[in-house]
C-alpha cells in the first residue's frame, strides 16, 4: 500500500490557449491536512479541478493511493475516493437539507446522514429548511457534508471559509478537525484566509504560476513572513 494518498507528478494543463498549471508537482500523505495557498490567479482551483478530473491533464501525471488515475473520468475517481467541495457550494436550491444529503449518500443506506448530522448539528436543525434558505455557513457545512457522505479518501476543500464570519469559520474548522479524526481522511485545503489554513493544515505549498514555489510545514510558514509577502502578498497575523 502506498503511503501516499496523492502523488501530482509534473502536471500541466489550462484552458484554451492558456496555460494554468505548468509543472505542478506536490504529494499528500495518508491522513494529511495539506493546505495550497497563494495569491488570485495563480491556478489553486484549477490544481484541485485537475486532480478531480475536471480539468483534462496536457501533460504529467496523477496518482491516487499508487494509482494512475490521470486518464480516468471525475465519476471513476469519485467512485476510487477523491471529492471535491466546489467554491460555489454545491447545494441544491429547491431541495431541502435532507434532500441534499440524501443526494450525497450514492447506495449507502438512509441511516448514514446521521453522520452528517453529528458533525454539523446545525444541520439536523435545519433538516426540512430549503437550500436556498440557510445561511452561507450553512450552506458550505451542507456542502461539506453532501462530499462526505460518499465516503472520501481524500477531500479536496476549494475556500470552504470565504466570505462567513469569523465565529463561523472556527465552527466549520473544528468540524474539519472532527471529521479528520473520525475518519483519518486526507484533505487538500485552498485557502485565502491563509492564517486560519495554516493553523488548520499540518503542511502548506505555495503556488505561483501554476507550480509550486515554496513547501513547508504549516506551523513554521505561518511564522515565515517573508515567505507569506512574498509569493502570498498579504499580511497575516
Ligand atoms: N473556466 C475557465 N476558462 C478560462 N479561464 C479560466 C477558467 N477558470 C479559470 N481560468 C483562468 O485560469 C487562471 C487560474 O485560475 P484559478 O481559478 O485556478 O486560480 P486561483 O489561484 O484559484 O484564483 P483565486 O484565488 O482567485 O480563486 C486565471 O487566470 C483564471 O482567469
Amino acid at each position: 500500500m502506498s503511503a501516499l494518498m496523492l502523488e501530482v507528478k509534473s502536471v500541466q494543463a489550462g484552458y484554451g490557449p492558456m496555460t494554468v498549471l505548468d509543472g505542478l508537482s506536490f504529494q499528500v500523505a495518508r491522513g494529511e491536512r495539506l493546505a495550497m495557498i497563494g495569491r488570485n490567479g495563480v491556478g489553486k482551483t484549477t490544481a484541485l479541478r485537475a486532480v478531480m478530473g475536471v480539468v483534462p491533464l496536457r501533460g504529467g501525471s496523477i496518482l491516487f493511493a499508487g494509482e494512475d488515475v490521470s486518464r480516468l473520468s471525475a465519476h471513476q475517481r469519485a467512485e476510487r475516493g477523491l471529492g471535491l467541495v466546489p467554491q460555489t457550494r454545491d447545494v441544491f436550491p429547491s431541495l431541502t437539507v435532507e434532500e441534499n444529503l440524501l443526494a450525497g449518500l450514492k447506495r449507502r443506506p438512509k441511516a448514514a446522514l446521521s453522520e452528517a448530522y453529528d458533525l454539523f448539528p446545525r444541520l439536523a436543525e435545519r433538516r426540512h429548511n430549503g437550500g436556498n434558505q440557510l445561511s452561507g455557513g450553512e450552506q458550505q457545512m451542507l456542502s461539506v457534508a453532501r462530499a462526505l457522505l460518499g465516503q472520501p479518501r481524500l477531500l479536496l476543500m476549494d475556500e470552504p471559509l470565504e466570505g462567513l464570519a469569523p465565529l463561523i469559520r472556527q465552527e466549520l474548522l473544528a468540524a474539519f478537525r472532527h471529521m479528520g479524526q473520525q475518519t483519518g481522511i486526507s484533505v487538500v485545503i485552498v485557502e485565502q484566509q491563509v492564517d486560519e489554513a495554516l493553523a488548520y493544515a499540518g503542511r502548506a505549498v505555495i503556488l505561483d504560476h501554476g507550480a509550486v514555489v515554496h513547501e513547508d510545514d504549516a506551523a513554521k510558514l505561518a511564522k515565515d513572513t517573508d515567505t507569506l509577502e512574498r509569493w502570498v502578498g498579504m499580511a497575516v497575523h
